[in-house]
């Protein structure tokens, strides 16, 4: 295998196509080719398909990354782009996520109609977002507003607040960054009132788990410091159930071999939250993240399903 014959797969969406193009521009400068030597594979995941209702209750697991798990394993790609956040719990035997690209800011923009901060918002005013999390946490601080459904891609979703359907939504700052759309975000909202999902912020690259070729060529791009970060946050997801029918952000952050986690699960109408805090060696990552999870588990009143 030459670098130039590696074939990258995506999904389709301006975000995804963001991403991976980020991904291609980094493997070529490591390896010295240039960008349009190495092929993109578009590819649609049944959660492109499904725009009317939250995936939350869409049931399957996966639902960005089916398809591209497919394609993997056939053998059409060699690697796939994925926001982390969208990345299931359990990946088939098959796949690994080889790594992840150097972290993005993780906070969440807040996109006020008109510049309206949360704290200037009328009651009752109207907050979309298609995040159980992001609803949660803006009823915990304004339970007085109203928060309802609101999908469709980045593009989309701001034109939504324009247009006075929504009077603000949360997104990750992230995303607008890669998209060039920083300047819509009206307000940056803080870390210790919105901790973010669980991965966000981090391109994850997914590969066959028996393709040394293929992951040796991405070891240059990948980001040790992320990839700690990332194994706390998700085995404390794996440790909660993965589900995403409950409000979860996990953030962990890794300086000097020192990991550092926040968790935190609420009650979706914001009433109440469950947090818990991790500090320790990086090398211990998916442990301290899987026993602050478990920590969690044992503080709800009835278990995982009370929240449901
Ligand atoms: N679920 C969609 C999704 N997946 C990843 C991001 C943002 C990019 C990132 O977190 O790296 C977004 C959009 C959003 O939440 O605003």
């Amino acid at each position: 295998m030459t670098i130039e014959s590696l074939r990258i797969g995506t999904r389709g969406s301006p975000l995804a196509l963001a991403q991976t193009h980020m991904v291609r521009a980094l493997l070529a400068k490591a390896h010295g080719v240039a960008e349009d030597h190495i092929a993109i594979e578009i590819i649609k995941t049944t959660g492109d398909m499904i725009q009317d209702r939250p995936l939350s209750e869409s049931g399957g697991k996966g639902l960005f990354t089916k398809e591209l798990d497919v394609a993997l394993i056939a053998g059409t790609i060699d690697l796939a782009v994925h926001s982390s956040k969208d990345l299931p719990t359990h990946l088939p035997s098959e796949i690994v996520i080889a790594g992840y690209l150097p972290r993005e800011d993780v906070r969440d923009a807040w996109i006020g109609r008109n510049g309206a901060t949360i704290d200037a918002l009328p009651p009752g005013a109207v907050v979309g977002t298609a995040s159980l999390r992001r609803a949660a946490q803006v009823k915990r601080r304004r339970p007085d507003l109203q928060t309802t459904l609101l999908r469709g891609n980045v593009h989309t979703r701001l034109a939504k607040v324009e247009s006075g359907e929504v009077d603000a939504t949360l997104l990750a700052l992230a995303g607008l960054k890669r998209l060039g759309l920083a300047d819509r975000a009206t307000a940056l909202l803080p870390l210790q009132d919105f901790p973010p999902a669980v991965g966000q912020g981090a391109i994850g690259i997914t590969a066959r788990a028996k393709d040394p070729k293929t992951r040796a060529a991405l070891a240059p791009i990948l980001d040790e410091a992320t990839a700690l970060a990332l194994a706390a946050e998700r085995a404390f997801l794996a440790a909660l159930d993965g589900s995403c029918r409950t409000p979860i952000a996990g953030h962990a952050t890794v300086e000097n071999g020192e990991l550092s986690f926040y968790g935190e699960v609420l009650k979706s109408d914001g009433s109440e939250v469950w947090t818990t805090r991790r500090k320790g060696r990086a090398i211990d990552a998916a442990m301290l993240g899987a026993d602050a999870g478990n920590e969690i588990v044992l503080k709800l009143p009835h278990g995982l399903a009370g929240l449901m």
